[in-house]
């Protein structure tokens, strides 16, 4: 004879709650497509990534259109150093030289997203991997820093000048997760380093997504960085611009990107806690969500039709 305790039963019904908060939102954003940008930063341990690659899978299986565009600065970074390459940052982008751009290719391309790949695929076989280069994706320009007045070379970094997403819209269409790496040919057939927050950004805006969300491993926007309880949880675009000026280093190209994406008709843009389990459901399903919001919605609202 088995039995159920009182508590069981709060357990249980705690968990109907969760799934019917859900069901507004998942009627919602059934057949939208969310561009998911996966920074290198929230990649920190292995059920961490299984649990990402799981969300990604459920997103797919309900019915949403997962597009994953994923970072890797600090893998990067780390193999530059094993091969004993120096790189620097300058305004939050990496200084990249030939040598360097071919390390960038070869952990982006080769190492993170084939793993992203695989933890999805350990599920059905939903993934596929590409880069900007394949099937014409990202068009790359040359992209320069202006710092006091004076123009920094930052070797071969790129901006998206142009995005042709035709390739993805192809493996949407068949029923698979694209999952890309930033790195992009230019006019002259070099290739390009661009950010991936730039690129998630671009591509959110070409596909028509619903919804861009950005994993880093910060809860989100902080007024007072690094002062943990000043989190903004949502922000209009006009605060955004307002407030841009002052924000430092890995959070600009974020909030440029969420800023671009918004006015350039994504509903909303999340910058999210990647270091939280399930973070994307949790950001995607709850009336809450987590992170912080950017809408062109002067009353900070996101609510389900
Ligand atoms: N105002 C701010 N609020 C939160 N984080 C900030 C802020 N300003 C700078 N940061 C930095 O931005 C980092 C996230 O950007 P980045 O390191 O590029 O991560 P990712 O690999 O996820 O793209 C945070 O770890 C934090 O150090
Ligand atoms: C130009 C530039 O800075 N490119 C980045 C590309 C990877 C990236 O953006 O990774 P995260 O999202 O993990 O930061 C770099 O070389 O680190």
């Amino acid at each position: 004879m088995s039995r159920i305790t009182s508590r069981d039963r709060d357990v249980l019904m705690d968990k109907a709650s969760t799934l019917i908060e859900a069901l507004p939102w998942l009627a919602e954003f059934a057949g939208q497509t969310i561009v998911i940008k996966y920074g290198g930063n929230a990649m920190i341990d292995d059920e961490l990534k299984r649990a990402f690659a799981a969300d990604v899978v459920f997103l797919r299986r309900v019915g949403l259109k997962p597009v994953v565009v994923h970072g890797g600065g600090p893998q990067i970074s780390s193999m530059l150093k094993r091969l004993d390459i120096s790189s620097e940052f300058r305004g939050g982008l990496r200084v990249t030289t030939q040598e360097a751009m071919d390390v960038v290719r070869m952990v982006l391309v080769g190492q993170v997203g084939r793993e992203l790949v695989g933890l999805i695929n350990a599920h059905a076989p939903f993934a596929v991997g590409m880069s900007g280069e394949d099937g014409g994706l990202l068009r790359a320009k040359r992209r320069g820093l202006i710092v006091d007045d004076e123009e920094i070379d930052l070797g071969l970094v790129g901006d998206v000048d142009s995005v042709d997403p035709t390739s993805v819209l192809d493996l949407i269409e068949a029923g698979r997760i694209p999952v890309i790496a930033t790195v992009a040919p230019g006019p002259d057939g070099q290739v390009y380093n661009v950010n991936a927050d730039t690129a998630a950004s671009a591509l959110a805006v070409a596909l028509g997504a619903r919804r861009l969300v950005m994993l880093t491993d910060v809860a989100g926007l902080y007024a007072n960085y690094p002062d943990e309880d000043s989190i903004i949880t949502s922000m209009s675009t006009a605060e955004v611009r307002e407030l841009l000026p002052q924000v430092q280093a890995g959070m600009v190209p974020k909030l440029e990107g969420c800023l671009r994406a918004v006015e350039s008709g994504v509903k909303a843009a999340t910058i999210i806690d990647g270091r939280v389990l399930h973070c994307l459901l949790l950001e995607i399903f709850t009336n809450d969500g987590i992170g912080t919001m950017v809408t062109d919605d002067p009353t900070h609202e996101e609510a389900p039709a």
